[in-house]
Formats: structure tokens, sequence, C-alpha cells
């Protein structure tokens, strides 16, 4: 066995976070959280609104510092700021889009490789002369990328006229560009269709299956029960439940907290099962 597989291999802790609290002033918003991520998976983190889930994500990215406890990524403690935290390997994407609107869709996929040149943030942001040398190496890989994410025909768009969906899995290659070992999603579904919904679901197994670990923030709870590996559940800062999806969607503690209603009452429901049953008829599986 290689150490490069030793390192990656599936079941490995990547990410563990132990003992982590994030107060602001007198609000404890995280508290005391343990939560590992290892090689190979795909886990959600669900809870309802102002559970802490983003402010939990920010101690993961370097945004916050924890007010007590530590985040080690491959078995280093996080540095303190989110530039360095990914070109140590973490890469994520934001509950709001945060694209250069004005950029193209490559553009902004190069400017998420910076991490990965000699050349520094703002040089590729205002594509200065040694941006534009270091650019024809990079761009081999961004368009790589955008073909992974299904975009590379839209590569000269200005990201702003995108549709919504598209904008999403712009973000996405830009946060894949940092070349991570594991990549951290903020609600990647939010205001999605079922179709985009399911293509979605797709590309984060195809993303996994490159061997990038995936940590995922969702409401969609069929979206998450389908796809992650592992649940968290957080409640008023403090996690409640971990398990597979069976166990955290059968947990009377979880549906008292947070799921409510029976799984298959949820809004939306009908319509995805007409998408399901439409992409499952004979003669659709070349359609998309
Ligand atoms: N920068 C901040 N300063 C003060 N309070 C904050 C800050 N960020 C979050 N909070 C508070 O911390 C709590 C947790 O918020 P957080 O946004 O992490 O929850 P969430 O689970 O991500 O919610 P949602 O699902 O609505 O996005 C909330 O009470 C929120 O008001």
């Amino acid at each position: 066995m290689t150490t490069d597989t030793i390192t990656t291999s599936t079941g490995q802790a990547i990410l563990d976070a132990r003992g982590v609290t994030m107060r602001f002033g007198g609000l404890t918003a995280v508290r005391n959280v343990d939560f590992t991520v290892n090689a190979g998976e795909i886990v959600g983190l669900i809870g309802p609104n102002g559970a802490g889930k983003t402010t939990f994500f920010n101690c993961l990215t370097g945004l916050y510092i924890p007010t007590e406890g530590e985040v080690r990524y491959k078995g280093n403690i996080l540095p303190p700021k989110s530039f360095k935290v990914t070109a140590a390997g973490i890469a994520r994407t934001f509950q709001n889009i945060r694209l250069f609107a004005n950029m193209t869709v490559l553009e902004n996929v190069l400017v998420g490789h910076h991490t990965r040149t000699k050349e520094g943030f703002w040089s590729a942001v205002l594509r200065l002369p040694s941006f534009h040398r270091a650019e024809g190496a990079s761009r081999e890989r961004a368009m790589e990328l955008l073909q992974f994410v299904g975009l590379d025909k839209k590569a000269d768009h200005l990201a702003r006229n995108l549709p919504y969906g598209e904008q999403r899995k712009l973000e996405i290659a830009r946060a894949l560009a940092s070349e991570p070992g594991l990549l951290l999603l903020d609600e990647p579904t939010a205001g999605m269709n079922p179709q985009e919904t399911r293509a979605t679901e797709e590309l984060v197994f195809a993303i996994r299956d490159k061997g990038i670990a995936v940590l995922v923030i969702e409401h969609d709870m069929r979206f998450i029960f389908n796809l992650c590996d592992r649940v968290s559940v957080l409640v008023q800062g403090e996690k409640l439940v971990e398990g597979d999806s069976a166990t955290v969607q059968g947990d009377e503690r979880v549906i008292a907290a947070y799921l409510g209603e029976p799984f298959a009452n949820e809004p939306g429901g009908e319509e995805v099962a007409e998408v399901e049953a439409a992409e499952a008829a004979p003669g659709k599986e070349n359609d998309r």
C-alpha cells in the first residue's frame, strides 16, 4: 500500500472537530460539538433554522475561530484564515451564491484555481499580465472541471447571465478548482426545482467518486437522506443525533425536534415522485 493510499483510504477521519463551541456575546450558537468526516464519505448536517449549522461550517473553514475546542484537517489544526484553510484542502460554497458576476464562467473557475498556482488571488481577479502567463496551465484544468459540472459549453458566458441552478454548479466548479480533499456545501439545492436537485445529487456522488469527501448542509430532507452516508442533527447548537439516514429518519427525538410531519408528506413530494417516475420510464436514460 502506498502512502497516498493510506492518507486517502475510505474510513479514515480527515476532518476531526472536538468540543467546538462558538459564542457571540451571550449567545452560544454552537455548544461542545464533536464531529468527524471520514475519507470517501458524504456527511449531512441538518437542523432547524438557527440551530447553528452555518456557524459550525464557518468554524470549519477559518471564517470563525471557535471560542472553545479545536478542528483538525488531516491531523493538523486548521489555520485561522479562510484562504489558508482553502489552501490546506477544504473548499466551500455559500448559502448565498458568491460568484464574480461580471467575469466569465471560465474566469470564475480560474480564480478558484489560484490557490494551486504561484499567482495570487488579486492577480487572478484583476487579470494582471502575470496571471495571463500562468493562465495557460490552469485553463485546461478549469475546462475539465466545467465539463465535469456540465458547463463547458458556457465557458465564455458572463456568470451573471447563467440561470440560478447553473450558478450553483459554477460555484461548485470554482470550489473544486482549489483541488480540495473536503468540499463543504451550504444549502446547494436552495431555490432549485426537483430536476436540478436530482442533478445536484448526482454531481455530489460524482465528486465523492473522485475521492473528495463532502459535508453538506441542506433543508431538503429527501436530498439529504438519499445522498448521505451519515447525517448529524444539530438542535440549539448541540448535536442531538448522528447516524445513517435510516437511523436518523426514524429517531423520535429528531422527528419531534425537527422533521415534524412524516417525510413522505413533505411539500413538493408529489412533484419529486413525478420526476422520479419520468426518469425511471424506459427511453429516458439518455435525455439529459
Ligand atoms: N455573527 C453572528 N453574530 C451574532 N449571532 C449570530 C451570528 N451568526 C449567527 N448568529 C446566531 O447564532 C445562531 C445560529 O445561527 P446559524 O446561522 O448558524 O444557524 P443555521 O442552523 O445555519 O440556520 P439556518 O438554517 O436558518 O441557516 C442564531 O441564533 C443566529 O442568530
